[in-house]
């Protein structure tokens, strides 16, 4: 509970935390007026057993009694609304904390299988993260401070009942202890598996034509979205049972402890060892008492929920950034060096199995470099690394003699433009798409980069030219299209440094030849490097680095590579058989 107040506080402006901390101490005060309405009942009754009755003291207790409910009333209206206020300040603080902090992550973070937390996190997460001070801090915080005030004030009605509600709140606290574990327990599981399945519904969802394509939308044994629909529910209804036995723990120790002081209560009047007057007190502020702790127990569940959301909202926040200089280098030229480069994915600290292992390659400026190299050997972790997605494990990245560290992330993405192999086309008009490069192009830039990278021919073809819509995911241009795109995007960018990840998939020959004279194109007075799985691309260019296993184990040209034989002469060989038996 001090832990979430805490964490509620870290994400408030100063203004914000005052607001929490004035509206806790109302809730406090709340609490103990409260408690101190139901105790002074006691008091009162004495006053009528007494004979004569002394009305003179029986007003003064029934208007202390009517004071401590008005002011708490009056604090129960005030923190309400305040509640209303600090919610909507985490709220805000929560946006905007996890909005900067998403944006300094390594653009690697961002992998597919994290847009379904991601996404639950900034849609459910947040509302339960603005839930706890409008709706729930109040009943935990009564919750805790009107029965504790009532067995303080029952110590002073008759210790022994003081001494046994001690005893039955120690017994209740352990036992919404055990309900809350059970509860985090089970619902860490939960929300790992809803957020599996978010993630697998939108794959779900993008992969329709290859599953369609191979018929295999009905077997569930191929479908990793049914898997974790199962998984969902079985984690589901794990937390649902799990808890309610939390619950039945919870409500049976409280039964246990009122039974007892009542039985007690009742007990020493027999005996003659209480009073009526301090009977009647302690038995309605032992039903009352009822009231808070219930409410207590039977919002654990959602408290423990929520102070998860909060626990996994801090954890994305101690996500680490990329390390970005105070004043960023400036590169001198265009050449690229790797020295002992060495990389592993595990998330972002790179210590996973290594996938580079020690890469050194110098890269002149103005050059052509294509990548090659068997499947999964390393060539668009290359890439991404110099794109700085990731920092190295090991060793340096140098562009223009400026290690990547030091020219830092805008840095590095001002110095370089990126095309990948999963063309991403937002929702938008084609221009749309290409200012996203450069947002003051003008319609004769645009039009100048379409005609290097061979989109002219598209934009033409389309019904309202530049001003078509491509629907969300590009989803209404063929593949050779949205990679045309992509290039001239990358050229109305002009950065000297190209990094291009090329598509495996094959192309129509016309989309293949004028993807492959836009990358040529693009290739010109740049520093090009090109994960190549063309052939017309790899003759196009100046150098060749072969990657196997995460290490360079040949380079050169495409002639002396051919002629020394090896893996190279091998890719060769291969792709030209593959391309003439495409052809014939
Ligand atoms: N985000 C990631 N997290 C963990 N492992 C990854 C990630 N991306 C790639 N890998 C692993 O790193 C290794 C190298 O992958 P990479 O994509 O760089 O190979 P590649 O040579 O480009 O392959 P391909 O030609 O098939 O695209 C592979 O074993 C791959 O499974």
């Amino acid at each position: 509970m001090i832990a979430m107040i805490r964490y509620l506080s870290e994400l408030l402006d100063q203004r914000g935390r005052r607001h929490l901390y004035a509206m806790l101490a109302a809730q406090a005060g709340q609490g103990v007026l409260q408690g101190l309405g139901f105790l002074l009942v006691a008091p009162l009754v004495a006053t009528l057993t007494t004979a004569p009755v002394d009305w003179g003291r029986f007003w003064l207790w029934a208007g202390a009694i009517v004071a401590a409910v008005s002011a708490h009333h009056a604090l129960l209206a005030w923190s309400t609304s305040r509640g209303y206020v600090v919610g909507t300040d985490v709220l805000t603080g929560f946006h905007e904390r996890l909005g900067n902090h998403l944006a300094t992550l390594p653009i690697g973070w961002f992998r597919g299988d994290r847009t379904g937390p991601i996404g639950r996190m900034l849609g459910k997460g947040t509302m339960d993260v603005a839930n706890v001070p409008a709706h729930l801090l109040r009943h935990v915080v009564v919750g805790i401070t009107a029965p504790t005030t009532m067995i303080i004030g029952s110590f002073l009605l008759d210790w022994r009942i003081g001494l046994a509600f001690a005893a039955g709140a120690v017994l209740c606290a352990s036992a919404l202890r055990l309900l809350m574990v059970i509860v985090r327990r089970n619902d860490d599981d939960y929300e790992h598996d809803i957020g599996l399945s978010a993630s697998r519904i939108v794959e779900y969802a993008r992969r329709q034509p290859t599953l369609r394509a191979y018929g295999v939308l009905d077997r569930p044994e191929l479908g990793t979205l049914e898997e974790s629909l199962v998984r969902q529910q079985g984690s589901q209804a794990r937390l649902t049972i799990r808890g309610a036995w939390g619950l039945i723990a919870f409500f049976g120790a409280l039964q246990l402890v009122v039974t007892a002081v009542i039985a007690l209560t009742v007990l020493f009047t027999l005996q003659g060892t209480m009073t009526v007057a301090v009977m009647i007190g302690l038995m309605i502020v032992t039903l009352r008492m009822l009231d808070p702790i219930s409410q207590l127990g039977e919002l654990a569940g959602t408290v423990q929920v929520n102070a998860d959301a909060i626990g996994r909202v801090r954890a994305l926040l101690e996500v680490p950034p990329l390390p970005e200089p105070a004043v960023p280098a400036e590169p001198a030229g265009t050449g690229i060096e790797l020295r002992g480069v060495r990389f592993g994915y595990d998330d972002v600290d790179g210590g996973g199995p290594v996938v580079l292992d020690g890469i050194d390659a110098t890269i002149p400026a103005g050059s052509f470099t294509a990548v090659v190299g068997p499947s999964g050997a390393g060539k668009s972790t290359l890439l991404k690394l110099i794109g700085r997605f990731f920092d190295v494990t090991e060793g340096s990245i140098r562009i223009g003699g400026r290690d990547v560290r030091e020219l830092g992330s805008a840095g590095v993405s001002r110095l370089t433009a990126q095309v990948f192999q999963d063309v991403y086309l937002f929702e938008g008009t084609i221009a749309d798409n290409l200012r996203m490069a450069a947002p003051d192009a003008t319609g004769a830039d645009l039009d100048r980069v379409a005609r290097v990278a061979r989109l002219d021919e598209v934009v033409e073809r389309l019904p309202n030219g530049w001003d078509t819509r491509v629907g969300e995911a590009g989803s209404t241009l063929s593949g050779g299209e949205k990679q045309r795109v992509s290039i001239a995007r990358a050229l109305l960018k002009d950065a000297p440094v190209v990094l291009l990840d090329e598509a495996t998939a094959a192309l129509d020959p016309a989309n293949e030849a004028a993807v492959a004279g836009a990358i040529a194109e693009l290739a010109r007075e740049r520093t090009v490097i090109v994960v190549a799985h063309r052939l017309s691309t790899v003759v196009a260019a100046d150098r060749i680095l072969v990657l196997d296993q995460g290490r360079i184990t040949e380079h050169g040209d495409h002639d002396t590579l051919l002629a020394a034989g090896g893996t190279y002469a091998r890719f060769w060989a291969e792709r030209v058989r593959a391309r003439g038996w495409q052809l014939r």
